[in-house]
């Protein structure tokens, strides 16, 4: 079970995204970003394209809010809303088979719809009133329109690995469910024994691009190998580390399936050590809430990514029984509409 001995792969991405980028600069990041993909299902980003005046800004915004009092955060309560914005407190969510529930803190949003269309994932964003724009929801914005582009960057360079062209993403992408889940990881002294931040998962759906708070560790990740001489597997958690201004990618459930299992979806989750709060945010860039896999049509596969993701929602997450005796009903209502 080592695994101070595996890092996950460090990508220089400025070779595919900067203005001068050559054909064969590209190239050079497609391949290594597939061979990473393939390993592991998870690298590591430099050349990124996000500003680190953004990255700074966000964090800043998140240490505001979640710094408030549970009774200021929970105004905007993830549980009244039916588009699944706003805040969860820590304790509320449990995946099938862990004892405890998670301890994180979350702020999600996604892209901004004037209305919610059904089943509940297009929709307003809800942002905090008693914080100034400038404070909370600006940076924020400008935050999520940076890692918007970069998810983009990702698939375009991900299709291409699969020897597809990066038009493809025009099928399925014309108007991307891409949420995005601010979170807050408590002091270690904060967890019950056994208790992680957040409890072993796959991520459900497209690309995740996530943002550590540097110097912050905490996240692992799952690596399989195949062992010399036998058809067995053997397997590790890989520490990731939190370094500033390096981006942490990685492949959903969806980018499994669609390349029929070349490009992992790999298990990871989240402990934090330190007695110090963690923060984290992650970028999840799916694809059309009624697109289907675009990459082998005529195999037969009808399920959209709206449907994939109500799946994954479903068998990873469910909320705690305190949660769901308060909430009555409505618990199974928004259990539906996750
Ligand atoms: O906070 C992190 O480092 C990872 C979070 C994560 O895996 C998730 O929210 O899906
Ligand atoms: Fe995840």
């Amino acid at each position: 079970m080592g695994s101070v001995d595996i890092a996950l792969p460090l990508i220089d991405l400025s070779g595919y995204i900067r203005p001068d980028a050559t054909e064969e600069s590209r190239q050079r990041v497609i391949d290594e970003v597939r061979d990473a993909c393939e390993q592991f299902g998870f690298f590591q980003a430099t050349g990124h394209g996000v500003d680190l005046a953004l990255q700074k800004g966000l964090l800043q915004s998140l240490d505001t809010f979640f710094g408030q009092s549970k009774e200021e955060k929970l105004k905007l309560s993830f549980l009244s809303n039916s588009c699944r914005r706003g805040y969860e407190a820590s304790g509320m969510s449990i995946r099938d088979g862990d004892p405890l529930a998670d301890s994180k803190e979350a702020f999600y949003i996604g892209p901004e719809d004037a209305e919610i269309e059904p089943p509940g994932l297009y929709g307003p964003n809800v942002w905090p009133t008693n914080l100034p724009g400038s404070t909370f929801r600006d940076p924020v914005w400008a935050y999520y329109e940076a890692t918007f582009q970069l998810g983009r960057t990702i698939w375009e360079i991900l299709l291409q690995g699969l020897g597809h062209p990066a038009t493809v993403l025009d099928v399925f992408a014309k108007r991307p469910l891409v949420p995005m889940k601010m979170i807050r990881y408590p002091p270690a002294s904060q967890h019950l024994p056994g208790q992680f931040g957040v409890g072993a998962h796959t991520d459900f759906g497209g690309v995740t691009v996530l943002l550590q708070e540097p110097g912050k560790e905490g996240l692992e990740v799952w690596h399989e190998e195949a062992r010399p001489e036998s058809t067995e597997t053997t397997g590790s958690w890989v520490p990731v580390p939190a370094i500033e201004n390096v981006y942490v990618i990685n492949c959903g459930d969806m980018i499994q399936r669609w390349s029929t299992r070349r490009y992992k979806s790999a298990r990871h989750r989240v402990v934090n050590k330190a007695d110090v709060q963690r923060l984290s945010c992650a970028t999840f860039w799916h694809g059309d809430l009624y697109a289907t896999d675009p990459l082998n049509p005529g195999n037969g596969d009808t399920e959209c990514i709206g449907q994939l993701l109500f799946k994954r929602f479903k068998n990873q997450f469910s909320f705690t029984k305190d949660v769901a005796e308060q909430l009555g009903p409505q618990a199974q209502a928004v259990e539906g509409a996750r």
